[in-house]
């Protein structure tokens, strides 16, 4: 479900659903859950003293989220505190004791009491009721202690169940891969750069120039009075000694698994150098192609060493080498993502200590636009080919090799790795890019590669992040932290005086009066929704055609392809048209430009103040993305864009009071997620207990019971919890359970092709072109593919519409555009098709479909047909779109309610019977001779005879 929901969608998505039937072991939870929420005790973020009264009420997901961000822990009541939960899970914890449940039952009788004390206080005459308070109190705070006591057992029991996570997660090691000749040959090449010693050239610094800005002159914008000037203070990087501790594990698990001994001595990063700059004094050859350096590889190398990664290398290589996991934090474009990783290698860490052995490099991004443009960027800044030395692998697409060193993954494709290969022996770094977002697949990454570094002691891992994260931080053992440096510049913010109610039309204006009014600088437009980032580029691009100079107009979003991303990087050509002002560009994009994909040359910023996000109800099961306010972190860093390169300004198309209501910072994803595939790959790694895994922010205890009834409708899990071998295969499928289960069913219904088909229309991007201007005709368009029994057989039809087209020989993206068909959708469709086709295939599934059938006309007035082999009477369905009844048709689906129907037929000639069924297939002699199409086929008969003899 996708788009902006409406007022009765969020209530629908609120009304409560029928409980259905839940294994025994999952009712004991519900009824725990119940009385835990009779209780007081919400679910989803709540934690001490938070807010009780979160209960079977519609609320909308928007309040939901604000509420659970609004009850951080410092927004606690005033002291005496109750103590603290672990946190809801644990308090969950999970399936705990009555014991525990009457503890946490006493904790809200405390809490009722201290909110009566606070009552009493106001009648301060009352000395004996005081004193009386004050004996209570007494005792309640000794209870407290008591329950946190109890409360820190019940940690340490949370421990030894993680503890035994581990030691499932164990047993699913696999045996080290093999290294490729091309490889070690690669390792050697490597050895030998690192040997050229060379001193690392400090960029130039970069001299802000105080210029005059003109006042922007449009009345609907307020000068912010306290927007404050983001800028990072030039400070020393923290130097934290290492604090990474190795953790104990039990007798049992050492002696079933040891551990490995640490590296006797991690690899040595060499000195700061780079063999690029090296190669230039040496004939300039790439030494990963053996063909010259382009004059663009010193340009693009240039520019490299302006950006602040580069002059943090030192520090950054430094810590490397005497911690096993770093936080890095620097703003959007310093480089961290397209830099951090080449410095790496340069610096040997892919080179292990075991000698002719080399492992990969592995950059995990939060989506499949932000992989593939790193790899890309990166592939252009070494001039090697995508999939080479550098390649990036996606959900259904893999361009790497068993050379590349460098792997740019996203986290669900690395998550999918964990499976077949547990310790991720393939890698020598992970870096996890974009770590403040905070994916629910890069969460979960999180905790497994915690019990991955506790067993490969040589493991690196880099945390990278636009903002300080503190939780992630702690959930490493207090990771050290370095910032990079960054130069920005003021930034002036200016505010729409009332809340716009057409934004789109309030965004084009405001982008047509900043390229009339104000002087250069590209423009960066933030809008929450693709079909609306696709209709501002029309809508500027018509309003442009009247501006005497060019306004270039680009888009970015997740599913735009990779040429098109490449263009909202490309500058805005140079040159003065007319004589007039030089061209600007503006780059309409959802919030994937915040952090992921940093444009350069962005002057000016509209914002609207809204993003599109993921928001899921465990209630009803339903998923949805929502259009909802961006939170207070966003709304700063996007400003900070606008002075990337110089002092720039940024029009909030919202009133400066909206900013009350924003949220400190969004929900990460893991509690406002469908939890039901990240279970089964848990349970499939081993992860029995997925409650007690160690995630850095607990689900919502709701949300998990939810996936673990799902996977146990779904035939996933068995009664007790345990994956079935549907399991295994379903895990296997890179799409939602529900969509492999209806994968791994097909082959019993004779229809793998079609499902497969189906599935990869599924998972593609949506289908459907809704042009506003062209409404009617797409329409009309899609009721020329619809098929009487709904939109799943209506998407087969429009996939073997556009396949048909392709065998044809014809254009199939002119048969997109005329269908108003997303030839996108349809491109990823094929891949995704292929994809899956091949897994399945590999779990041993068959790929087979219905057989066609042929029957003949037994009776017109009846409307009676004959199968042609097993002689069945069949009627024709009165919904078919045969007009009339043919003697002879071929049909493929069959449907019984009081007789049998066909439902799906077509006429066909028995000429073409004769032709091209096989020998033996029917016998003509068992047609009823009264029939007329009997005559028929006789007289085809008779002619054949005569005209080729017997
Ligand atoms: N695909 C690309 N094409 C052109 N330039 C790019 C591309 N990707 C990154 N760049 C440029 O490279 C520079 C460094 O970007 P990089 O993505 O490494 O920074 P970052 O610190 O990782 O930022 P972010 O947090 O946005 O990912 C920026 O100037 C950016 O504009």
């Amino acid at each position: 479900m996708e788009g902006q929901m409406t007022p009765e969608m969020i209530q629908q998505m609120y009304q409560a659903d029928q409980p259905g039937q839940l294994p025994p072991e999952m009712q004991q939870w519900q009824q725990m859950l119940q009385q835990w929420q009779q209780m007081g005790v919400t679910g989803a973020g709540a934690g001490a003293g938070q807010a009780e009264e979160e209960d079977e009420d519609a609320q909308n997901m928007a309040e939901m989220n604000q509420e659970n961000q609004g009850h951080s822990e410092e927004e606690t009541p005033n002291p005496p505190k109750p103590p603290n939960l672990p946190n809801p899970m644990a308090a969950l914890n999970q399936i705990m004791s009555q014991q525990q449940l009457q503890m946490l039952y006493q904790m809200q009788q405390v809490r009722g009491a201290q909110d009566m004390e606070d009552e009493d206080d106001d009648q301060d005459d009352n000395e004996e009721s005081q004193e009386q308070l004050q004996q209570q109190f007494q005792q309640q705070m000794m209870q407290q202690q008591f329950m946190q006591q109890q409360m820190q057992q019940q940690m340490q029991q949370q421990q030894m169940m993680q503890d035994q996570n581990m030691q499932q997660f164990d047993q699913n090691q696999q045996p080290p891969q093999q290294q490729s000749p091309q490889q070690q040959q690669f390792q050697q090449q490597q050895f030998q750069q690192q040997q050229q010693q060379q001193q690392f050239q400090q960029p130039p610094q970069q001299q802000f120039q105080q210029q005059h800005q003109p006042q922007y002159q449009q009345q609907q914008f307020q000068q912010p009075p306290q927007y404050q000037q983001q800028q990072f203070q030039q400070q020393q990087y923290q130097q934290q000694q290492p604090q990474y501790q190795q953790q104990q594990y039990n007798q049992y698990q050492q002696q079933n698994y040891p551990m490995r001994p640490p590296p006797p001595h991690p690899p040595q990063p060499p000195p700061p150098q780079h063999r690029h700059q090296s190669h230039q004094n040496q004939e300039n050859q790439n030494p990963l192609t053996g063909s010259p350096y382009t004059p663009r590889f010193f340009y693009l190398l240039e520019k490299r060493q302006r950006l602040p990664a580069w002059a943090a290398r030192q520090e950054f290589l430094k810590l490397m080498h005497t911690h096993q996991v770093l936080l890095l934090v620097g703003e959007p474009g310093s480089g961290k993502t397209t830099q951090l990783p080449q410095i790496l290698l340069d610096a040997g860490y892919h080179v292990t200590h075991q000698p002719g052995q080399v492992r990969a490099i592995c950059c995990v991004q939060p989506n499949q636009l932000a992989t593939i443009s790193a790899a890309t960027r990166i592939c252009e800044e070494l001039e090697v080919q995508v999939g080479t030395f550098v390649g990036h692998v996606t959900r259904f697409e893999d361009r790497t090799s068993g050379d590349t060193l460098l792997r740019f993954m996203t986290d669900e494709a690395l998550f999918r790795e964990a499976l077949e290969d547990p310790l991720l022996e393939r890698y020598s770094v992970i870096i996890l890019d974009e770590a403040q977002q905070r994916t629910c697949e890069m969460d979960v990454l999180v905790g497994i590669l915690k019990m991955v570094m506790q067993r490969r002691q040589e493991l690196k891992v880099l945390l990278l992040s636009s903002s300080e994260e503190k939780k992630l931080q702690a959930h490493f053992e207090a990771a050290p932290l370095l910032k990079v440096p960054n130069h920005t510049f003021p930034v002036e913010v200016f505010h729409a005086q009332d809340a716009e109610r057409d934004y789109l039309k309030a965004a084009v204006r405001t982008t047509i009066q900043i390229h009339t009014s104000e002087p250069d600088g590209d423009i960066l437009l933030f809008l929450p929704h693709e079909d609306e980032i696709d209709l501002a580029c029309q809508m500027l691009r018509k309003e442009a055609v009247h501006i005497s100079h060019t306004l270039v107009v680009r888009a970015i979003y997740v599913g735009l392809p990779l040429m098109d991303l490449q263009q909202a990087f490309e500058p805005a050509p140079a040159g003065r048209m007319g004589g007039g002002k030089p061209s600007r560009k503006v780059v309409v994009a959802s919030n994937i430009a915040e952090t992921s994909l940093c444009i350069d040359q962005i002057v000016y910023v509209i914002d609207t103040g809204l993003a599109k996000q993921r928001a899921y109800n465990p209630r009803t099961r339903i998923e949805a993305q929502m259009v909802t306010p961006i939170s207070y972190d966003s709304a700063l860093l996007r400003a900070r864009l606008a002075g990337r390169q110089q002092p720039g300004k940024c029009f909030r198309l919202y009133p400066e009071k909206a900013k009350n209501d924003w949220a400190p910072m969004i929900q990460p994803e893991i509690k406002r997620s469908n939890l039901t595939t990240m279970v089964l790959m848990l349970k499939r790694l081993g992860f029995d207990d997925v409650v007690h895994f160690d995630f850095v922010d607990p689900p919502p205890p709701e949300a998990l019971m939810r996936a673990l009834q799902s996977l146990n409708y779904l035939g996933c899990i068995d009664d007790n919890g345990n994956i079935t071998e549907a399991g295994h295969q379903a895990s296997r499928l890179p799409v939602d359970p529900q969509i492999a289960k209806m994968l791994l069913e097909a082959p019993k219904h004779r229809c793998s092709n079609e499902a497969l088909s189906i599935a990869a229309m599924l998972v593609s991007l949506p289908v459907w072109l809704r042009p506003k201007d062209a409404f009617r005709a797409a329409n009309e368009a899609k009721a020329r593919f619809a098929h009487m029994d709904g939109d799943h057989l209506t998407l087969l039809n429009v996939f073997h519409a556009y396949k048909q087209q392709i065998q044809d020989g014809h254009d199939a993206s002119r048969f997109c555009a005329e269908n108003f068909i997303s030839i996108r959708a349809m491109r990823q469709a094929e891949v995704a098709r292929d994809s899956l086709k091949l897994i399945m295939e590999s779990i041993g599934l068959q790929m087979i479909s219905t057989d066609f059938q042929v029957a003949c006309l037994e009776s017109e007035k009846r409307g009676a047909y004959s199968m042609l082999r097993e002689g069945q009477e069949v009627i024709l369905h009165p919904s078919t779109s045969l007009g009339h009844r043919p003697e002879w048709l071929v049909f493929h689906e069959l449907s019984l309610s009081s007789k049998l129907f066909i439902k799906t037929g077509t006429q066909i000639r028995p000429e073409w019977l004769l032709d091209i069924a096989p020998k033996g297939y029917f016998d003509a002699a068992k047609i009823s001779e009264k029939s007329s199409a009997r005559s028929r086929l006789d007289r085809v008969l008779t002619r054949r005879f005569s005209q080729d003899g017997p």
